[in-house]
């Protein structure tokens, strides 16, 4: 797939296929279905315990395929790869629900919250509240906010709605322009992604130059491109102890292995 702006073909893609959704479920109906959804399951929280017990709190992606990858994971089994990624120790779970660039599903949302007691990030490109309480109605526990796909007002009414359903949301950015805006949002979680939207290649080197200005009451989320022990290693030295892994869990045979690995650090 060709790269460039490739998040402003996601967006204009994600509100065409939004807007016919919306006409069909519009606002009441929605909100119906949201309040109707099981209890949320506190997603920050949860990552802070396993910070606060001394480890790092991962996010682990179930993610089938991506604009930079292609198809990653064929044997593709949402259920399965959530109680894999429980068992290895996982503090909460990520999911991609866009089709048209990441194969994503609602169904493989509820599939893998349903599969095990984490909390779940729907995955997603938010451009409309109506999406955070489709959000909900799918079951998820939080929400992604990409400051690279929003302005600030929307950025706002995003936060707004996240917390109208008791949800976390991840404010995701990737410049310091980016960081500057993201803090004037009342949300904790503050991902830094390495994935540069230009080219699509991840560099560790951007979260090493963002980190310090992540203020101390942020929880800083490293993003996209972390592998290794060591990758987690190098980025705790700049302060991240919060981390969102995809593409390299998907490729292990033994996802409950692999994640067990990354969490043990090495005699
Ligand atoms: O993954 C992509 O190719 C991609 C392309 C354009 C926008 C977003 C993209 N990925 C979303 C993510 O941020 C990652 O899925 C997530 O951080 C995990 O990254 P990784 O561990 O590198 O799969």
């Amino acid at each position: 797939m060709s790269t460039s702006d490739v998040l402003a073909r996601i967006c204009a893609t994600t509100r065409t296929d939004m807007a016919a959704r919306k006409a069909a479920r519009p606002w009441t109906a929605i909100e119906a279905d949201a309040a109707a959804a099981p209890p949320v399951r506190p997603f920050a929280a949860a990552l802070t315990a396993r910070v606060q017990a001394g480890g790092y709190g991962l996010i682990c992606e179930i993610k089938k395929a991506s604009p930079s990858a292609g198809l990653i994971r064929p044997d593709f089994d949402p259920a399965a790869l959530a109680r894999a990624y429980a068992a290895g120790g996982a503090a909460g779970l990520s999911v991609l629900t866009d089709a048209p660039f990441f194969q994503g599903d609602p169904a493989y949302l509820r599939a893998a919250r349903a599969a095990c007691d984490l909390p779940v990030l729907r995955k997603d490109f938010m451009v409309d509240p109506w999406m955070v309480a489709e959000a909900r109605a799918m079951g998820a526990d939080a929400i992604l906010i990409i400051m690279a796909a929003v302005d600030d007002g929307l950025a706002g009414e995003l936060a707004a709605a996240a917390a109208q359903w008791g949800m976390d949301a991840l404010v995701e950015v990737h410049d310091a322009a980016e960081l500057e805006r993201a803090l004037a949002l009342p949300c904790p979680l503050i991902g830094i992604n390495n994935r540069n939207l230009k080219t699509l290649v991840t560099d560790l080197a951007t979260t090493e130059a963002l980190a310090p200005g992540v203020p101390a009451d942020r929880h800083l989320v490293c993003e996209s491109g972390l592998r290794t022990r060591a990758d987690l290693d190098r980025m705790a030295a700049v302060g991240a102890r919060r981390f969102l892994i995809g593409e390299s869990f998907m490729r292990q045979a033994d996802v409950a292995a692999a994640v067990r690995t990354l969490l043990t650090a090495p005699a």
